[in-house]
């Protein structure tokens, strides 16, 4: 029976097959594929791409991690099996206007400004708070976002999470999706034991 706890969990960075068989039974609500930014140690090729959504259990939600992405990368996107498009850096407005899967907003959290969302609202379903490099295992001020106002969207936060500090950041922001890469890795790849240890800690709180 799926887990209907209030946090949901998100685990983000995929590269192979191998890793998302670890999602087998693992308690995630969300998975992550990052894709056409090269400058990511995750990046996915396309084909790669297809080759691990084969192996994410069917009642994972997959979400396209993205920057900046262009139309013709949305086509691609889109003619994949994802759930969710999450766009860091620019929202083009040709994208959002094309886009015909939810988007999580994503912004990338430097000093204490607090982003004000407002395009494209009716395609946005989420928005990712995150620390200032994306995927660098590093997080921001939580406090300073306190007044962030999430329009009635869901709230996913990401940036340096990890089982160790998880509940802390869920106590001050109760985000509905908690997002995590780096902190279930060992040695750059995902490890089963902190991702157990990581959606435990997350379940337990609630
Ligand atoms: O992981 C990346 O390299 C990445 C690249 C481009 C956009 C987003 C990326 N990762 C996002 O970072 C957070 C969590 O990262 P961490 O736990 O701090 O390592 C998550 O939203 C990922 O989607």
């Amino acid at each position: 029976m799926k887990d209907e706890s209030l946090v949901k969990v998100k685990i983000c960075g995929l590269t192979s097959t191998k890793e998302a068989s670890l999602l087998y039974k693992s308690g995630a609500d969300y998975t992550g594929l990052v894709l056409f930014y090269e400058k990511s140690r995750r990046n996915n090729t396309v084909a790669n791409a297809w080759q691990i959504l084969r192996y994410v259990p069917r009642e994972i939600q997959r979400v396209a991690v993205t920057v900046s992405p262009t139309l013709e990368q949305l086509k691609l996107i889109e003619q994949m099996d994802f759930h969710i498009l999450q766009v860091h850096g620019e929202l083009r407005e040709e994208v959002a206007k094309a886009a015909g899967l939810p988007i999580w907003r994503a912004y990338n959290i430097s000093g204490g400004e607090i982003p004000a969302p407002g395009a494209y609202d009716e395609k946005i379903t989420g928005y990712v708070l995150d620390g200032a490099v994306p995927g660098a295992g590093r997080s921001f001020d939580w406090s300073a976002l306190a007044d962030f106002d999430r329009r009635g969207k869901k709230l996913i936060l990401a940036g340096g999470l990890k089982a160790d500090n998880v509940c802390q950041a869920i106590e001050a922001l109760h985000p509905d999706v908690v997002d995590v890469s780096s902190g279930v890795e060992t040695d750059g790849g995902k490890d089963a034991a902190k991702i157990k240890e990581f959606v435990r800690k997350v379940k337990q709180y609630g």
